[in-house]
């Protein structure tokens, strides 16, 4: 891929998604240039995880269309790289790090005997390098912490070298200086590749990404990461903090279950 900076990469186009009779998201609308960082925020079951995997061609839209630098979904090749909400990995499972980076190197047309080559493992070390744990290639995922957990599924998704990075909730589960050193990792391969990341964590992301898209089943906001208070009610439906270009601000009342 050749896009230039401010080339449309990811255009959503009045997108529905319906998992049977239930709407999870409805008639989105929503580009990404290259290069940018846009954050996805919104409340639980919003259509977050339903955007991402919908991009991803996992999840079938019921209207509207999708374009990823002018393919359809799931048919991007090595275009996009995804660190899934839920990793469906058995933490007590005997498996190295760098085997589990590995498999970010298989492809469908790869599956299901691929033996890996020479060049799949350098790409794999590569992918851990980049991360900042290339010294944990050889150590059983049951030793790790949890944010060399959260890094080692980003070098999974880097190890194909996507042009694209999708993350969803990446910082859920670590503490404060692991959530830190993924955002700064973040902010690092964001100076090749376009990143759109999903998170609840709104008063971080809010200092960090270019453009923030705010989901509650349609697209409530889209634009500069600084939130007024009519769009976070609009948004979650009750007061919460905000930071704004890393500014703290009590931009809101007592949450309503306070009172
Ligand atoms: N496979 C599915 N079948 C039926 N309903 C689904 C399915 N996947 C998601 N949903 C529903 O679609 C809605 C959106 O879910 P989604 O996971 O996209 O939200 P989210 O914003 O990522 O939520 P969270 O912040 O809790 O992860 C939810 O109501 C969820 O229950």
């Amino acid at each position: 891929m050749t896009a230039e900076p401010g080339q449309k990469v990811v255009e959503i186009s009045h997108v529905t998604v319906r998992y049977g009779a239930f709407t999870a998201l409805h008639d989105v609308s929503l580009d990404v240039t290259q290069g940018e960082y846009l954050g996805i925020i919104g409340p639980n079951g919003g259509g977050k995880t339903t955007l991402l995997r919908s991009i991803l061609g996992l999840v079938p839209i019921s209207g509207g269309s999708i374009s990823i630098c002018g393919k359809a979904p799931g048919k991007t090749g090595m275009l996009v790289g995804y660190v899934p909400q839920f990793a469906n990995i058995d933490r007590s499972f005997p498996v190295t790090v760098r085997e589990v980076v590995l498999t970010g190197r298989l492809t469908r047309s790869r599956l299901p005997f691929h033996r890996y080559s020479g060049a799949d493992r350098a790409a794999a070390d590569a992918a851990l390098q980049e991360v900042g744990i290339g010294e944990l290639a050889s150590r059983q995922i049951s030793g790790l912490s949890g944010g060399e957990f959260q890094r080692m599924l980003v070098a999974r998704a880097l190890a194909e070298n996507p042009k694209i990075l999708l993350l969803d909730e990446p910082t859920a589960s670590v503490d404060a200086k692991s959530r830190r050193q993924i955002y700064d990792l973040l902010g690092e391969l964001n100076r090749k590749m376009t990143i759109l990341l999903v998170t609840h964590d709104m008063m971080a992301v809010s200092s960090r990404v270019h453009r923030l898209a705010c989901l509650n089943g349609g697209l409530v906001y889209h634009g500069e990461p600084e939130l007024d208070r009519n769009t976070v009610d609009a948004l979650y439906g009750c007061p919460v903090d905000l930071i704004a270009h890393g500014v703290p601000h009590r931009v809101l009342k007592t949450h309503g279950e306070d009172r």
